[in-house]
């Protein structure tokens, strides 16, 4: 039974749902990284919120993980490419929090606009001081976006409905959906310069740190306020600071702090300043839907291999997963044959699927062939960090799909492209779920690739199979099946052998004897 450590503060649904659905479940929340480090190598799952840093070191000592789900949609706190070179797939859930965290910033901005934390102060220090709380109208006013995806999406459109006018900056959002979200696309500058609001909606990256520095401020209208229920580090806290003493800057709301948890801060005390501990995401209705969410998808992924919202790997429904799953096992085993077979630099590699095979998704079969290749190297890969490693090495891999109907009803074949020349293998399913090879290198053969193998090239010749098959007797080897191919009576001839224990070397230098052998190879699978 998988089992899965759930380390953050999570709604009861999640253990709830791991339970039902036959995963093991402990809750074990507010650990130190190296309370977290000496448990982690007991999970397959990690379940976490923000709270949880999942560092290099923690994924080291985390031997079994398999997959790592966030209750929510940031995922700066876990480091990605770590987790993919470990093959630990990564999940969140891109949509659960949105509309709670979109409300969150209408209501800091709504906050800012009639300073409603210090009148509330105030009005409960009994002052009474109604001359001191002068606001500003939302109405007419220009709201600037910086990001306009889900949470960005939902702000404009409820800041249209308040009828404020919305300008975005976003580089990647179209001019056809700006206007289907009824707001104007800008630069960058255009909207420092034009927005009395501005609200930030994208996530930390080396483009976006500091999106809101020294400079970017210094452009924005004098008594403009800023919102920031994005992430920490989108905005320069000590330009901030220095805004809201000159006055340059009206009011600034953060939920989100470079350090946090903030229990610290320059900025705490600032007039017009308000601030929350990171609650954007903070309200029952979504924190049940992340928690359903994150629970219900890595159940699936550790229960049927079904994949949904992961950022590291291709998305594969619990429906087709187990469609996949024989293709899964043919594209693993040609990825391994042709991957014992084919030697000197590998540059290159093609993924061609014909027939049936066509109307897949092709992306985890090429995961598989890329991991059946790469195992035969090294034993960490797998269908999660292959493509990593292909990249990381060089390979350029392509995906064919080919619509035309050819000798199988369905096909995969996989060409390598290596300082000798292409080399292909082809394999078919029979009854839709048995791996069979059915081309090696261009003849035609049927086998099955299972267990210890041996692999001859030999000159077709009369009495060849009676000699190799006595030397085998004569060694005490047994075979368990046989199969030939060859390329023209009397050319270049193949055999496939499954035999129960692992060909030596002395076996093979035996066979290598033989008259007519050109090559002798032990394979397994
Ligand atoms: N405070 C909270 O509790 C809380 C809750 C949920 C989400 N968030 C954070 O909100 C952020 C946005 O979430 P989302 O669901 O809208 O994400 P999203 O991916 O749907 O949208 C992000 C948008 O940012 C845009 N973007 C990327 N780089 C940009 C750049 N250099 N300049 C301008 N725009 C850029 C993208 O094109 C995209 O449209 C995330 O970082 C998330 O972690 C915070
Ligand atoms: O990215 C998110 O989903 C938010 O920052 C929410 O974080 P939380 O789950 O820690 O509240």
């Amino acid at each position: 039974m998988p089992k899965v450590l759930i380390s953050d503060q999570m709604d009861p649904k999640a253990a709830q749902i791991f339970r039902e659905r036959g995963v093991e479940v402990d809750e074990i929340t507010g650990k130190t990284p190296e309370e977290v480090i000496a448990i982690i190598g007991d999970y397959d799952g990690l379940a976490i919120r923000s709270s949880t840093k999942v560092t290099k070191a923690i994924l080291a000592a985390a031997t079994k993980l398999k997959v790592i789900g966030r209750a929510g949609i940031g995922v700066d706190n876990v480091d990605i490419p770590a987790a993919s070179a470990q093959g630990v797939v990564v999940m969140n859930t891109p949509f659960g929090n949105s509309i709670t965290t979109a409300e969150h910033a209408i209501a800091l901005m709504f906050a800012l606009a009639r300073q409603l934390p210090e009148a509330d102060a105030s009005t409960q220090a009994g002052k009474w001081e109604k001359n001191r709380f002068m606001g500003v109208e939302l109405t007419s006013k220009t709201l600037g976006l910086i990001g306009a995806g889900n949470i960005g999406s939902i702000v404009a459109d409820r800041a249209l409905g308040l009828r404020m006018k919305v300008v975005a900056f976003d580089p990647f959002l179209t001019p056809e959906r700006a206007i289907e979200m009824g707001v104007e696309k800008v630069t960058l500058d255009e909207l420092l310069a034009r927005a009395d609001f501005i609200t930030l909606h994208t996530p930390l990256t080396d483009q976006t740190r500091n999106i809101l520095s020294a400079e970017a401020l210094a452009k924005t209208k004098p008594g403009v306020r800023i919102i920031n229920c994005a992430r920490g580090g989108l905005i320069d806290e000590a330009a901030l600071k220095a805004g809201l003493d000159s006055g340059h800057i009206g009011g600034a709301a953060l939920d989100v702090f470079v350090q946090e948890p903030a229990k610290e801060s320059p900025l705490f005390g600032t007039p017009n300043f308000v601030s929350t501990p990171h609650l954007g995401a903070s309200t029952n209705e979504a924190q049940v839907n992340v928690a359903i969410q994150v629970a219900e998808q890595m159940a699936d992924y550790l229960m049927s291999g079904g994949v949904t919202n992961a950022l590291n790997v291709p998305s594969l429904s619990a429906e087709e997963a187990p469609k996949l799953k024989p293709y899964m096992a043919l594209a693993e085993k040609l990825g391994s044959l042709i991957g014992q077979l084919a030697h000197g630099g590998l540059s290159g590699i093609a993924i061609e699927v014909e027939g049936a095979a066509a109307s897949l998704n092709q992306k985890p079969i090429t995961s598989a062939v890329l991991a059946g290749l790469m195992r035969v190297h090294t034993d960490t890969v797998n269908m999660v960090n292959a493509p990593f490693l292909a990249k990381e090495r060089g390979i350029d891999v392509r995906e064919v799909r080919h619509d035309r109907e050819g000798d199988y009803h369905t096909l995969l074949r996989v060409t390598v492209k290596t300082e000798a020349g292409d080399r292909s293998v082809a394999g078919t399913l029979f009854g839709d779920q048995a791996p069979r090879l059915v081309e090696l290198f261009g003849i035609k053969v049927e086998a099955d690739l299972a267990g210890h193998m041996l692999y001859v090239v030999n000159e077709d010749a009369p009495g060849f199979i009676g000699r190799l098959g006595s030397l085998l007797g004569e060694a005490g080897v047994n075979i368990g099946t046989f199969h030939l191919g060859r390329r023209s009576a009397g050319g270049e001839a193949i055999l496939l052998l499954s035999v129960d224990e692992p060909v030596t070397q002395d076996l093979l230098a035996k066979v290598r004897t033989l008259s007519g052998v050109r090559t002798a190879m032990g394979l397994s699978f």
